[in-house]
């Protein structure tokens, strides 16, 4: 409550609009609304025996800490109009219409400044390898594919259980250009409103940066202008920063706009369908607090909040973005009543990138043209992540100096990144580099067991780090709690987090009860079996099988200059022959990423029978050509002859490209369900080799 009734900058208090309104009662009247306000009909009554003695001052005080400042007129006027008194309600309607009106004003300057101060946020990022240098999201920014996708099991099972012409335009519809949509149109789909949307995509493949730009055009005046009055990002960082029951006002006041109290922001929030909610990440939130309750509370703590929005008892007008990796999708599809699913495909225009990430048009297309000399590490760089770390490296060191056809793999171009960062490591760290990055790999591990991006200083020290300023490793990411600054630190990537997680399991030993050094496979062992409940794990490993080949073992140690103690691949290597791994796309992928001949070849004599399964990826389309990939690379590799299954693949001419080489090594190949665009089966009979049957 501001005042005893005295305006306020010109804008006369709630307080004082309804003090002289009941002060303007006769006592009687007095008296019937009081009851009229304790009516258990009314939303949200007052207790009798806390107004039975209260004087208008007392009273006044009661229905603001009762209703809050925006809902006490209103709840006033409906006692009001209950007792008859409508003389006195059309006057109090009036004045209160008159602050709501004056508050709005002065809560578009709020805004204008909301939005002057999220353009200079988002406009000038932090470069991840540096603690000072900044980018431009303009210029950087590079236009990405997005593509609609299907709720997964709606659209699926129009696929398997409809033929002809529907199962041909789903599959059109699925595979073709048509799908793709912008930014601009995430909310309206062929004439059809939206007001959830799902982007997903698999790691580093754009969503943050998607979640940047938007907000920076909406703050820049160029995007969603007539639609939303307030966009608000909400990453796992500031729902961490939940220490207590709260309201949606209380917490975007405490979080976005402090100059506003919890009642203005009320306000805006009465205007729901003006505001945007964008939620980054939500495959780094905790998991426990995706615990699916529906419920009507409108406060929230760090564990309900997820569930609260999602689910949306705090605002039934308001829309939403949600980002997250595919593994999350499932969950998700619980809360969200009928969201639009669109995935993040990755960059449009691959050489655009490298324009823009050069302020030397000269020096971009010399880098493009030695990455180019590499059809596979081209095509990796159609993840935007990839592109920058080979952006990275290329801007601190001469092309004469590097092999592009050593990098195949994404295990391959994260070594390279490390290669890079120990090479421009401050003289103190280079001498014990190796100490240095084994403590970083154990706290990477942690935070990728735990779910966990930001760390503090404490956790930096419980691993034996030291600040991070001296370190080219961690970002210093410095926020503000009230009036005082703080500082976390995270790696840049969650992804390259997940490769320092994968290092751990080579660098670190643990001993047994009697003091003797065990073997890193019982780590191994409990990492693998954990992944199978916890999906968010699936990164890691795979970095772990790129990381298993001697060679490349012996490419970390000479980077970190220290002999690696632990071998992991027979710890792999078990499980693969203990568990089935049906349909075999992650084995294939496991297998690729290691680029071992010998370990391939083993493993793929104990799988002459191949089942390659599309719906298995339905969320996943971006990963296919991963898929294919790796499926001839194993093949060429492997000495055995295989039947392979495919059921419900697209085979395109891309497919049958990346295909030719391994196909021809078959004995059998059984089609199921599979899409043929044209109907076109030629290249497949042209094959020859030792194919004998085709079905
Ligand atoms: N559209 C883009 N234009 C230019 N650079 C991009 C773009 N998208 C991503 N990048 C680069 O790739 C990096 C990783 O992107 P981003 O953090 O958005 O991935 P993500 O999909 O959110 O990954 P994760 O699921 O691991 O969080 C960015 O830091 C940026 O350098």
């Amino acid at each position: 409550m501001s005042d005893g009734g005295r305006p306020s900058n010109g804008i006369p208090s709630v307080y004082g609009v309804i003090l002289r309104c009941l002060e303007g009662l006769s006592s009687y009247d007095f008296q019937t609304f009081k009851s009229f306000l304790c009516d258990n009909n009314l939303e949200k009554p007052m207790r009798f025996w806390r107004l039975e003695k209260a004087n208008p001052v007392k009273t006044a005080k009661l229905l603001i800490s009762h209703y809050g400042e925006t809902k006490a007129v209103p709840a006033m006027c409906r006692a009001l109009r209950q007792s008859s008194l409508y003389g006195p309600v059309e006057e109090l309607e009036e004045k209160f219409k008159k602050i709501q009106a004056a508050l709005l004003e002065r809560l578009e300057a709020c805004r204008e400044r909301y939005m002057k101060s999220m353009r200079s946020k988002y406009l000038k990022m932090k470069e991840k390898n540096s603690n000072f240098q900044r980018f431009d999201l303009e210029k950087r920014y590079t236009k990405l594919l997005l593509v609609d996708k299907q709720p997964k099991k709606t659209e699926k099972k129009k696929l398997l259980t409809h033929t002809g012409s529907v199962h041909l335009e789903t599959m059109r519809r699925l595979s073709s250009g048509e799908t793709s949509t912008t930014i601009e149109d995430l909310f309206t789909q062929n004439g059809e409103e939206h007001r959830i949307v799902v982007l997903e995509g698999p790691a580093g493949i754009g969503k943050t940066m998607t979640i940047n730009k938007i907000m920076l055009d909406w703050a820049s005046g160029k995007l969603y202008q007539d639609k939303f009055n307030y966009l608000f990002c909400i990453t796992s960082h500031e729902v961490n920063r939940i220490t207590c029951e709260m309201t949606l006002a209380e917490f975007i006041a405490d979080t976005f706009l402090q100059e506003c109290t919890s009642d203005k922001v009320e306000v805006i929030l009465n205007h729901s369908e003006k505001v945007l909610f964008l939620v980054d990440g939500l495959d780094e939130f905790d998991q426990a607090f995706m615990t699916l309750q529906r419920g009507s509370s409108q406060e929230f703590t760090k564990e309900s909040f997820l569930n609260c929005l999602l689910t949306k008892p705090l605002l039934s007008e308001s829309s939403l973005i949600v980002t997250t990796r595919p593994f999350m999708l499932e969950k998700l599809s619980g809360y969200l009543e009928v969201p639009r699913y669109v995935e993040i495909m990755g960059l449009e225009d691959r050489e655009e990138y490298f324009r823009n990430f050069f302020d030397n048009e000269e020096q971009a297309q010399d880098v493009l043209g030695l990455i180019k000399e590499n059809e596979t590490l081209f095509t990796l760089c159609a993840v935007p992540m990839t592109c920058w770390i080979i952006c990275t490296v290329f801007k601190h060191q001469t092309k004469e100096g590097l092999d592009v056809q050593k990098y195949n793999t994404t295990t391959s171009i994260y070594t390279l990144y490390l290669k890079s960062l120990v090479k421009h490591q401050g003289k103190d760290l280079k001498s014990d580099i190796s100490c240095h990055v084994k403590r970083l790999s154990a706290l990477a591990k942690e935070g990728v067991w735990n779910q966990k991006v930001m760390f503090m200083e404490v956790d930096l020290k419980r691993h034996g780090l030291v600040k991070s300023s001296d370190s080219l490793f961690l970002n210093e990411n410095v926020f503000q709690r009230d009036i005082e600054e703080y500082t976390c630190y995270s790696f840049f990537h969650l992804s390259v987090q997940e490769f320092f997680a994968a290092l751990y399991y080579l660098l670190h030993e643990e001993t047994n009860d009697n003091q003797k050094v065990v073997h890193c496979k019982s780590q191994v062992r409990t990492l693998l079996e954990k992944s199978e409940k916890r999906p968010h794990l699936a990164s890691t490993i795979r970095f772990l099988f790129g990381l298993s080949k001697e060679k490349q073992i012996k490419e970390i140690e000479n980077i970190i200059s220290c002999k690696i103690p632990s071998r992991p691949q027979s710890a792999l290597e078990n499980w693969m022959k203990e568990k089935q791994h049906e349909p075999h796309h992650r084995t294939l992928m496991w297998l690729y990423e290691t680029q071992d001949k010998v370990f391939v070849k083993r493993v793929m004599s104990r799988l002459p029978e191949l089942k390659i399964e599309g719906l298995y990826f339905c969320f996943e389309e971006s990963e296919k050509k991963l898929v294919d990939r790796s499926l001839s690379y194993c093949l060429v590799k492997s000495k055995t002859i295989h039947k392979i299954n495919f059921y419900d693949h697209t085979m395109n001419p891309e497919t049958f490209d990346t295909l030719s080489a391994g196909l021809p090594k078959c004995l059998k190949l059984n089609f199921e369900k599979c899409w043929f665009p044209n109907g076109d089966i030629s290249r497949l009979c042209k094959l020859g080799g030792k194919l004998k049957e085709l079905r």
